[in-house]
């Protein structure tokens, strides 16, 4: 079998990671021939870009490196493809052809919910395809995880405590905007493991008087700094997601600017001296962390074995200590926010942290 392999939308920390386990697999284990390396993403499909030959000599010392080999772009849709200013064209007869042009037998898409939808509607038209989930925002349904996240929440971790030092020899509030677009993973994982006094996440839109009465309260009760992380994608009670450039066409909105407003409000109604830091792409860089290198290589590898068993049109994923598959069709267009009896909520309420619910 010869396979071609993409990575699509943000990047992650672990992608490189998977595309060397699904190399070796495919070529030591199968025996396969090759494994061609679409730069761009789906771009490099629809634009016919020369594909990199990959081997498990070329993969080789990959699996710490953050980042993409392949590249990607967050703006290339085959089904919706970019050809002039706010114009838009379908484009996915032209990647179908140019698959069957390279002679990929089965394509391995890298990718979130974004590039999964679009690895299922490719499916739809006869492509074999099977996906593996990336994304640090831990927001694709089907699996408990997706390599990238735990790597960002170990960064955002890293952030709270260094802002812990600053803020005490301060007495200030610091207020952390963390990614996660819709789903408030990152912050609640990297707010509970770096002692945040408040985490605001969009699955639990928050009350902005009582989140400032309750930080007053600990400053009664002889607290001398406070540190508040807070999910790009949260949003007060009653209020909406902070936008910092509207979407159009396929490009997404882009969030952001919630932790200005929560900090001027806090400023303005306590009175302390309040900062914000806004983490952003840092958490999207660097090495993954044990644990996504893992991920990642079990994720490559298994997408191989289903491949050689037969199986496509799905996305490999983890449940349970376990990896299996899930159909492509029950994960497109679909989303998997931090459910409201999540054990991690219940445990950030009993070490008393603020979430102004
Ligand atoms: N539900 C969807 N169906 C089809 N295409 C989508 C969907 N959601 C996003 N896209 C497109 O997929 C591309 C990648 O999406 P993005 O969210 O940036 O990456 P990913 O989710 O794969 O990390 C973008 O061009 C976006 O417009
Ligand atoms: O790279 P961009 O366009 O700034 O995107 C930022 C967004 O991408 C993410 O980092 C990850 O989202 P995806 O995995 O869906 O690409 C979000 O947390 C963030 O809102
Ligand atoms: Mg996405």
């Amino acid at each position: 079998m010869r396979l071609g392999i993409l990575t699509g939308g943000g990047d992650a920390p672990g992608l490189n990671a998977v595309i060397r386990a699904v190399v070796r697999a495919a070529m030591r284990t199968y025996g396969w021939p090759a494994v061609l390396g679409i730069p761009e993403g789906f771009k490099g499909l629809v634009e016919r870009i020369d594909p990199i030959e990959l081997t498990p000599y070329t993969t080789r010392g990959l699996i710490n490196e953050g980042g993409t080999i392949l590249h990607t772009t967050n703006r290339a849709n085959p089904f919706q493809y970019p050809v002039g200013d706010d114009q838009y064209a379908d484009c996915s007869d032209t990647a179908v052809a140019r698959i069957a042009e390279l002679g990929i037998d089965a394509l391995v898409v890298l990718g979130g919910d974004g590039s999964l939808s679009i690895a299922h509607r490719l499916a739809e038209k006869g492509v074999t395809v099977i996906g593996t989930p990336k994304t640090i925002d831990n927001d694709i349904p089907g699996t408990e995880l997706c390599f990238g996240h735990m790597t960002a929440v170990s960064t955002a971790t890293d952030a709270l405590d260094r802002l812990h030092t600053t803020a005490e020899s301060h007495h200030r509030i610091m207020v952390v905007e963390l990614m996660g677009r819709y789903a408030g993973w990152i912050t609640l994982r990297a707010g509970i493991a770096g002692a945040a006094d408040a985490i605001l996440i969009p699955e639990l839109p928050f009350d902005a008087d009582s989140l400032c009465e309750q930080v007053k309260e600990r400053a009664r009760e002889g607290a001398t700094f406070s540190i508040i992380a807070v999910a790009e994608g949260a949003k007060p009670k009653g209020g909406d997601v902070s936008v910092l450039q509207e979407g159009s066409g396929v490009y997404q909105p882009q969030l952001g600017g919630i932790g200005t407003q929560v900090a001027e409000k806090l400023r303005g109604v306590t009175r302390l001296e309040t900062r914000v830091t806004v983490l952003g792409h840092v958490q999207r860089g660097g090495s993954p962390v044990a644990q996504d290198r893992l991920l990642a290589t079990q994720y490559g590898v298994s997408a191989v074995d289903a491949l050689a068993r037969g199986e496509h049109s799905c996305m490999v994923a983890y449940n349970r200590e376990r990896i299996g598959t899930v159909p492509l069709e029950q994960v497109a267009g679909g989303f998997r926010p931090v459910p409201l009896d999540h054990p991690l909520l219940e445990a950030a309420r009993q070490v008393g942290t603020l979430m102004a619910e």
